[in-house]
């Protein structure tokens, strides 16, 4: 499989643009924002510095990063007829739909009437998506009609406090930072790249960004987190998990939350959200979760030298912090905002039209038979 040519299908290995924003199985550990590695980042800013990172195209100083953490904060209040909107959104409905409706709301109550306004939009958003998903996740399921002004300096820890009514641990506030850090950019995949030819036809924000939520939906993307929690939840101890997972390999399933597009032998965000759920679970007191998922990292890697991508370990982390399964990737969307609008801006900045073309494959030229002869 790790030999498997990168051309062909799904536009595999060929170049779609260019991108100033992050580079992805090619120097470092294999992924870079704007020439730093993502280990780096991880390890030494916060999510807040990333975004400033991905729109401005340096790293703040300390100004400026209070400056901009301060602007977030004085965004968060979420207009009354959007609250109107995600109380009527019923318990059942998908997550990820109700992030694509509220942005869409949104982009009716606060159009954006041009591009100079770009930033802003991007800042709005990326203020209120933990307040759009947590008000509908809250009213929805415990008829709560959350306060969503809080104090909370960082986008992770604000979005523990709305979920669960109360200040995050200083673990858990982590966490959630290296895993916004983690999910914030990753070059031309799916979602971005639906970001970029919606803005190719010189669109608005608001649909750029509800495109590319509906394609990481899906679960070959970023519903990949909570399709593995799915897996991982059944699985009883370690011979389970090998059991469980050479019979979906016999039966030729896919196992989400392992392989890649790009990279070939692993994904350098693994080995960084691992090492923090080990430490989560530790503090949980878990003796199973994080023991099944090794083991499925180590018998995936054996009989099929397929690797754990980002997602994987998200699932055990996330749940370790009490968060629903079915949060998981509004989460994905809260950090990937960033990647998303700051692709919209490069693509903005020298547009043409995305327009590629197709190679025919039906039927040969014909004539339109009269109806009362077919
Ligand atoms: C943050 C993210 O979005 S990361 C991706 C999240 N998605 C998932 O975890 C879903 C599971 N993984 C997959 O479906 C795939 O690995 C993708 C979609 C990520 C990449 O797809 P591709 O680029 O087509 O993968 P690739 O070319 O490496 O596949 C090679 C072979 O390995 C198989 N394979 C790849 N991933 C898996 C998997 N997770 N489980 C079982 N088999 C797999 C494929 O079926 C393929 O065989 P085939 O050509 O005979 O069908
Ligand atoms: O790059 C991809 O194809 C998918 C991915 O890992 C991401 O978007 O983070």
């Amino acid at each position: 499989m790790v030999d498997k040519k990168l051309s062909g299908a799904g536009l595999r290995g060929q170049s779609a643009g260019e991108t100033a924003l992050s580079t992805v199985g090619q120097s470092g550990t294999g992924l870079t924002y704007r020439g730093y590695d993502i280990s780096d980042l991880a390890e030494s800013v916060s999510f807040e510095e990333v975004a400033y990172l991905l729109f401005y195209g340096e790293l703040p100083n300390s100004e400026q990063l209070t400056a901009y953490r301060e602007r977030l904060k004085s965004m968060r209040s979420l207009p009354r007829p959007l609250k109107e909107v995600l109380e009527r959104i019923p318990a059942d409905a998908h997550p990820m739909d109700v992030m694509r409706t509220g942005v869409s709301m949104l982009g009716n109550l606060e159009t954006e009437a041009d591009f100079s306004e770009q930033q802003d939009v991007a800042d709005r958003l990326l203020a209120t998506f933990p307040a759009i998903i947590c008000y509908w996740y809250r009213y929805s399921h415990f008829g709560d009609r959350i306060i969503t002004e809080t104090d909370d300096d960082q986008l992770g820890a604000y979005f523990l406090h709305l979920l669960h009514g109360k200040k995050p641990s200083e673990l858990h506030a982590r966490v959630m930072d290296v895993s916004l850090i983690l999910y914030a950019e990753h070059e031309f995949n799916a979602s971005t790249f639906t970001a970029r030819v919606c803005a190719s036809t010189l669109s608005d924000m608001h649909s750029c960004i509800a495109g590319a939520i509906g394609s990481l939906r899906g679960p070959l993307h970023g519903g990949a987190n909570e399709a593995a929690m799915e897996l991982i939840e059944d699985l009883k101890d370690e011979d389970h998990a090998r059991e469980v997972l050479a019979q979906k390999l016999a039966n030729k399933d896919k196992i989400m939350g392992f392989g890649h597009a790009i990279y070939r032998e692993s994904d350098p965000r693994n080995g960084i959200i691992k090492a923090w759920s080990e430490k989560l679970s530790k503090e949980f007191g878990d003796e199973r979760l994080y023991k099944v998922s090794e083991a499925c990292e180590s018998f995936m890697w054996e009989q099929k030298k397929l690797f754990c991508n980002a997602d994987f370990f998200h699932a055990s982390a996330y749940h370790f912090m009490g968060i629903p399964t079915k949060l998981f990737t509004p989460i994905f969307v809260c950090s990937r905002l960033t990647g998303w609008a700051a692709h919209v801006f490069e693509q903005r900045a020298n547009n043409r039209i995305i327009r590629p073309s197709a190679d025919y494959v039906g039927v040969e030229p014909r004539n339109v038979v009269p109806l009362s002869e077919r």
